[in-house]
């Protein structure tokens, strides 16, 4: 709570303001019952009409007072409730963006939302009804008490011992209800996963003709939520009566008593109906003594989650005085490189120089570490053993941000964002002109499909817009990687959906307008890899072959055998594109 106090004391002067006006409401909302007893008992009983017009203007400005301060009250504590959520938020998503890639490895998407979300949800909650009702109604609870005490002390005691058990059952029920919801938070967790599953994969559920089968599914979760939530009603039920019973016992007994004492003339009439008016700040405070208790049990689970995450630290950090430079020449050189992803080793005792402007491909079986081996040079994840240098620098000792702004990348798992065309390649460079994206574009062999497209550039994609095919947004991903013209460019198993000859076109394009930056292609068509000036052959995490096309074939080993096996494609590419 002291952490989440923090961010509240960031909006000091709003709390405060906010603060000084809740007991104003609550000073002069205690006024009320003392000046109806002055007008019942003087006005009234005693006939003093001079007291009958002051009074009625006390109350009339008690309550305009009341609604004054009651709406500076309400309006501060949003404020502050609305930026403490904002605040936290942003620096959630802002620690998060700085975590590594293992972190998201291993993290599950849906739980990350989930706090980012809700649990941030449960502290505005907090803050905004939960802390403030909780202030106000000890305040309430303890002055009304005093009061009572002061007015007519055995009739407060017999009170007060009705109020513990509305207290403990107010408890109760909401220990009883919480479980539920508990329940009914998992249940719809699974709802929305389903539903949400079956929209995504909508097609695939078509294809196998399981839409009968996914609807039943969906509607026995949807008739497990109506059971829960019925069973909640349940509890209600039972509970309910019971907390309205003992409400109305406190307050007959109060008429019953209080009448006595007003007959026997050891209390006024005008105190009586005080009572009875201060008696309601004891039996809210009662009833909401569950729900309280409750939202700042839930607010502690929510924070506690919330700064396991704020206080992460991340595993791949930016060195003090890190080398920053602002262009580099994009020379790589991986010494006695071993890396792990958990505890089996994916890359073994790595040694290679590729000087700046090389093309390098590489091939080889699925799963043999092609990939890992360039996610060291920028830094996605770190060696175990060993060093990656670029421009003879350990990429240890780089700024992260020069470091990644000198590379480009184009990964296997192609992502778009929900946005227009234009804006998804401006990604990789958000200064450029229409002229450098239309040119990136050319080089991607997209230019001609998207000038066809109704709106061209501007036209929307993702989930608001029309669908791509994976070529398509392939080669969209590259455009957007070339924008950047950075030294070192990788292509990671960046061209497999596209047909052969449009592969070859685009790579030729490459060659010949990126001859200055060090590009490396993960491939698996001879074709795409033998212009390069090195080509690895890679297995089971160690490189196995390594020299240009001629020399490999001459070699006769594992680049050989897959030449042979798609022979007869790489000369249709020889005679029909070259
Ligand atoms: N994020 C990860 N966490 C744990 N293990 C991983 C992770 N990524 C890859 N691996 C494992 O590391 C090994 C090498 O993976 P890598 O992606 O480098 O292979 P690859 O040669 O690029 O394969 P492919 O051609 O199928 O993409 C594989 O055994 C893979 O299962």
């Amino acid at each position: 709570m002291s952490r989440i106090l923090k961010y509240v004391f960031r909006h000091k002067l709003s709390f405060i303001i906010g603060s000084i006006s809740m007991v104003l409401v609550i000073g002069v909302d205690h006024l009320i019952p003392y000046l109806q007893m002055i007008l019942i008992d003087d006005g009234i009983t005693k006939g003093k009409s001079s007291v009958v017009l002051p009074v009625i203007g006390g109350i009339i400005g008690v309550t305009i007072i009341k609604s004054i301060f009651g709406y500076v009250k309400e309006y501060l504590y949003d404020l502050v409730s609305s930026k403490v959520h904002e605040d936290i938020k942003n620096d959630m998503f802002k620690h998060i963006q700085s975590f590594e890639f293992k972190y998201f490895d291993s993290m599950n998407t849906g739980e990350l939302l989930s706090r980012i979300n809700e649990d941030v949800e449960n502290i505005w909650q907090t803050i905004a009804f939960g802390l403030r009702l909780f202030v106000e109604n000890i305040i309430y609870f303890t002055v009304s008490t005093v009061i009572l005490f002061v007015i007519n002390w055995q009739l407060a005691l017999i009170c007060l011992a009705i109020m513990i058990p509305i207290g403990y059952m107010g408890t109760r029920l909401n220990r009883l209800l919480n479980k539920g919801y508990g329940k009914i938070s998992d249940h719809t967790a699974e709802i929305n996963t389903t539903a949400q599953q079956n929209i995504a994969g909508v097609r695939l559920v078509k294809a196998f003709a399981r839409e009968k089968h996914e609807t039943l599914k969906f509607l026995k979760m949807n008739r497990g939520y109506y059971d829960l939530n019925m069973s909640q009603a349940k509890i209600m039920r039972k509970y309910f009566p019971n907390i309205e019973f003992l409400t109305n016992i406190a307050l007959v007994a109060m008429i019953i008593i209080g009448g006595y004492f007003v007959l026997q003339q050891s209390m006024t009439l005008g105190e009586l109906v005080a009572f009875s008016g201060y008696i309601w700040n004891l039996i809210w405070p009662m009833r909401m003594l569950g729900w309280l208790t409750d939202v700042l049990s839930k607010n502690q689970a929510s924070a506690k989650k919330i700064f396991e995450i704020l206080d992460r630290k991340t595993a791949i950090e930016n060195k003090e005085g890190a080398y920053t430079p602002n262009l580099v020449d994009g020379s790589v050189e991986y010494k006695n490189v071993s890396f792990k992803y958990n505890d089996e080793i994916v890359l073994k005792d790595l040694n290679l120089y590729i000087p700046s402007g090389s093309k390098v491909a590489i091939m080889g079986t699925t799963g043999a570490g092609k990939s890992s081996i360039l996610h060291l040079i920028g830094r996605s994840y770190d060696v175990a053993k060993g060093e990656v240098l670029v421009d003879g620098v350990n990429v240890k000792d780089f700024n992260l941000t020069s470091l990644r702004q000198n590379m480009s990348l184009v990964s296997q798992d192609t992502f778009l964002f929900s946005d227009t065309i234009e804006n998804n390649i401006k990604l990789g460079n958000p200064e450029a002109t229409m002229d450098e994206i239309r040119e990136a574009c050319r080089i991607a062999c997209c230019l001609d499909f998207i000038d066809e497209l109704e709106e061209g550039f501007s036209t929307e994609i993702g989930e608001r817009g029309i669908g791509l095919s994976g070529g398509q947004k392939q080669r969209i991903s590259i455009a957007r990687a070339l924008l950047r013209n950075a030294p070192i460019l990788i292509l990671d198993d960046a061209t497999s959906a596209l047909d052969m000859e449009t592969e070859y076109e685009l790579l030729h394009n490459l060659n010949k307008r990126f001859s200055h930056s060090t590009t490396f292609i993960i491939a698996h068509r001879i074709s795409a890899v033998k212009n390069a000036d090195v080509i690895l052959f890679v297995e089971n995490g160690e490189i196995v072959e390594k020299g240009n096309h001629k020399q490999l074939l001459d070699k006769k080993g594992r680049y050989f055998e897959v030449y042979e096996e798609q022979f007869k494609d790489f000369e249709t590419v020889e005679s029909g594109v070259v």
